[in-house]
């Protein structure tokens, strides 16, 4: 059969992760959620004494485990949940700044899509780590709803915030990504724009799965 790359990005809590997953699933690929591994980066540099990037990534190893989705293991240690609280996502745009830490990623990324079969999530997947890919989703919807969603998945986390500061927050966190030097979050000039705002998971699910098979043909 057939294999190809789909690259999904946009802005904070659009819904690429859990679109990628569920796309993943129903065609069989494997799900890559970039953005865990920029912040399991974060982790490991918010408990290093040592704030060189260059010795601190000589010093980690990063894995990806697929289980009903992805997890995250840090020299080791299981930090799949830990590396969504607060303290990581206040710091992981200074961090996917850096251009130790984006060239050391993004190699690390196009090793696992050298095969195809893969359905990566991120900031810079069209534009930089899979140019080539063969269905590019650029995905976005309003501060306010991606707000709320963010606010639910919080509670059901146990973790503090209102839906006010997410807005602010998520604002502030795409402005970074946006303008920052290397890579920044930008529609590649061949991706389909999706706005998931007022739309179900599932209805954006089938949408991107009907471009899937048109490009699995
Ligand atoms: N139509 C929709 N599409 C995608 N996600 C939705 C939709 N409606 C609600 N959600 C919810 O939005 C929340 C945020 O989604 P998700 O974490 O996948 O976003 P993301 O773009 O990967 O965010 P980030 O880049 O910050 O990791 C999830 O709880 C998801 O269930
Ligand atoms: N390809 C990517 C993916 C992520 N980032 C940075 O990581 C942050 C966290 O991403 P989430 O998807 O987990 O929210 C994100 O805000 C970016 O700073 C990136 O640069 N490139």
């Amino acid at each position: 059969m057939k294999k190809i790359n789909i690259a999904i990005d946009g802005p904070a809590a659009a819904g690429k992760s859990t679109i990628a997953k569920k796309v993943a699933a129903a065609l069989n690929m494997v799900y890559v959620d970039t953005g865990a591994m920029y912040r399991a980066i974060t982790l490991a540099y918010l408990k290093s004494d040592d704030k060189d990037f260059s010795t601190l990534l000589e010093q980690i190893d990063i894995r990806l485990v697929a289980d009903h989705g992805q997890r995250v293991l840090l020299s080791g240690e299981d930090i799949t949940e830990r590396i969504r609280e607060n303290d990581i996502t206040e710091n992981v745009s200074f961090v996917a700044s850096q251009a130790a830490v984006r060239s050391y990623l993004v190699e690390l990324q196009q090793q696992l899509t050298r095969d195809k079969g893969v359905v990566m999530d991120g900031r810079d997947i069209g534009t930089t780590v899979i140019p080539d890919a063969e269905l590019k989703i650029y995905m976005i919807a309003s501060v306010e709803e991606r707000a709320q969603r963010r606010q639910l998945d919080n509670e059901s986390r146990g973790i503090d915030s209102t839906v006010e500061q997410l807005k602010a927050d998520i604002a502030h966190r795409d402005h970074l990504d946006m303008t920052r030097e290397i890579s920044p979050l930008t529609q590649a000039a061949d991706a389909i724009e999706i706005d998931t705002t007022g739309r179900s998971i599932e209805e954006v699910t089938a949408i991107i799965l009907k471009l899937a098979s048109d490009k699995l043909e």
